[in-house]
């Protein structure tokens, strides 16, 4: 069995395979300031007591602070049934993106079952947790009975080795993958991530790619747990190994597919307009013209993130004609980046730094793109109008590929600075 297998099977019980379906119990719900209002909406037909108000978590992150009078009401409705049902959990004051927030405050580890109205909730595959997104409507029958369903998904198989070149992140390395696999090529499917490069990831970027895998129709992305990532759990949980329930799959798992990829000689890739998938390495990019440039999200706004951009916007001024703006993925991220000094650097640049949470990942607000105009972003997505106008353009790539740009005016390698 694959790890997926195995923590669903320990669930309910038996020994599940893939296509079929079961009904089991959650770990975890998580919601947020955009998906909690409809999920309440449709609770409050069905039930009026959440099964248990320490296992669900609502973040406001979204559209913090509240950018029109529909996002208030929505925040209102959302205040209001954290009061009424005694919700535990939530932080609706700016602490930042829920898939940031969730494993920062000690609400992830190995071998749960989470879900999240919202499609990137696969971050947490990093942990080795069985996670996934699902409608606000889903959400609002696990509110009510703490169950859901599922069909066992089939599982591929990605193994990584070599070592990644300087300045190449993770970010490069799910780039690459989607490129190949297509944005529907692992529809419904559990995509495991192994191998030596793997192991050798930061916790931050381990989650760039499990943060991903629904940028190619995964319904979950899991990697066993790493050294690394069984201190952080602890460190965020209060919990010791021993009470991890750490996953692994067995050495002769079985994978619908397989795939092997190899990082040495891979350099910054780019996701152009209007797909993930329509990947190209940065030379055949570089010298397009771009109006913004934006760092931060839940794929790409952590400490790391901040780092690489900061070394390379040290001494140096954003291009006159761009827009770069920054947004650390939480407060605790930003208040670290201002410790570091990195915040300082980014405003000497010339940059627009905003508070933790969404800001312009999906167009909503603190940098919507005007039609036509061209944005250069850390995010996951570059659907059409992602970013604002339909007539608008979004390529994604790596933090630094973005710090680079934002000096040029242009998609510039860093290393060409
Ligand atoms: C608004 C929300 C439902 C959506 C999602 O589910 O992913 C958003 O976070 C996104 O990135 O497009
Ligand atoms: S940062 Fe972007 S991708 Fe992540 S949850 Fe927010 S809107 Fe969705």
């Amino acid at each position: 069995m694959n790890i997926s297998e195995k923590i669903l099977s320990q669930k309910i019980g038996y020994e599940v395979s893939p296509g079929e379906i079961i009904e089991l119990d959650v770990d975890l719900a998580m919601s947020h300031d955009g998906t909690s209002p409809p999920a309440i909406k449709t609770f409050e037909k069905i039930s009026d007591k959440v099964w248990d108000n320490e296992k669900i978590v609502i973040v406001f992150d979204h559209n913090i602070p509240a950018n029109t009078i529909g996002s208030a009401e929505f925040q209102k409705v959302a205040r209001n049934f954290i009061k009424a049902q005694g919700i535990k959990n939530h932080y609706t004051h700016g602490e930042g993106i829920c898939h940031q927030v969730l494993p920062e405050k000690g609400h992830v580890e190995p071998g749960k079952i989470i879900v999240g109205a919202d499609s990137h909730t696969c971050t947490y595959g990093a942990f080795g947790a069985f996670s996934t997104g699902m409608g606000a409507t889903d959400l609002a029958m696990v509110y009510a009975t703490g169950k859901t369903w599922f069909m066992v998904p089939e599982a591929f198989k990605i193994e990584v080795e070599g070592q990644l070149k300087p300045g190449i992140t993770s970010k490069d390395l799910i780039l690459n993958i989607i490129g190949e696999i297509g944005i529907a090529g692992a529809s419904y499917k559990s995509t495991e991530f192994c191998g030596e490069t793997i192991d050798n990831l930061s916790v931050e970027s381990r989650m760039t790619m499990t943060n991903m895998a629904i940028e190619m129709g995964a319904k979950n992305g899991i990697m066993e747990p790493n050294k690394e990532t069984i201190e952080y759990v602890c460190s965020r949980t209060g919990k010791s190994k021993s009470q991890l329930n750490i996953v692994k799959s067995d050495k002769d798992a079985i994978y619908e597919k397989e795939y092997l990829f190899n990082v040495d000689d891979m350099e910054a890739q780019i996701a152009c307009p209007n797909d993930v998938d329509n990947v190209k390495p940065l030379s055949q990019v570089a010298g397009t013209h771009i109006d913004q440039g934006f760092i931060g999200s839940c794929t790409n706004g952590r400490l790391s993130d901040l780092a690489q951009a900061a070394s390379i916007l040290e001494g140096r001024e954003v291009h006159d004609d761009v827009r770069l703006i920054i947004i650390p993925a939480s407060k605790e991220i930003y208040q670290q980046s201002m410790d570091l000094g990195y915040i300082k650097t980014f405003l000497d640049a010339g940059a627009i730094v905003s508070n933790p949470g969404c800001g312009p990942c999906l167009g909503g607000h603190l940098g919507v793109l005007s039609k036509g105009e061209t944005s250069i972003s850390s995010t996951n997505r570059n659907f059409k109008g992602r970013m604002g106008d339909p007539n608008s353009s979004v390529y994604l790539s790596n933090a630094g590929v973005v710090a680079a740009s934002a000096i040029s005016g242009f998609i510039e390698n860093p290393d060409n600075l």
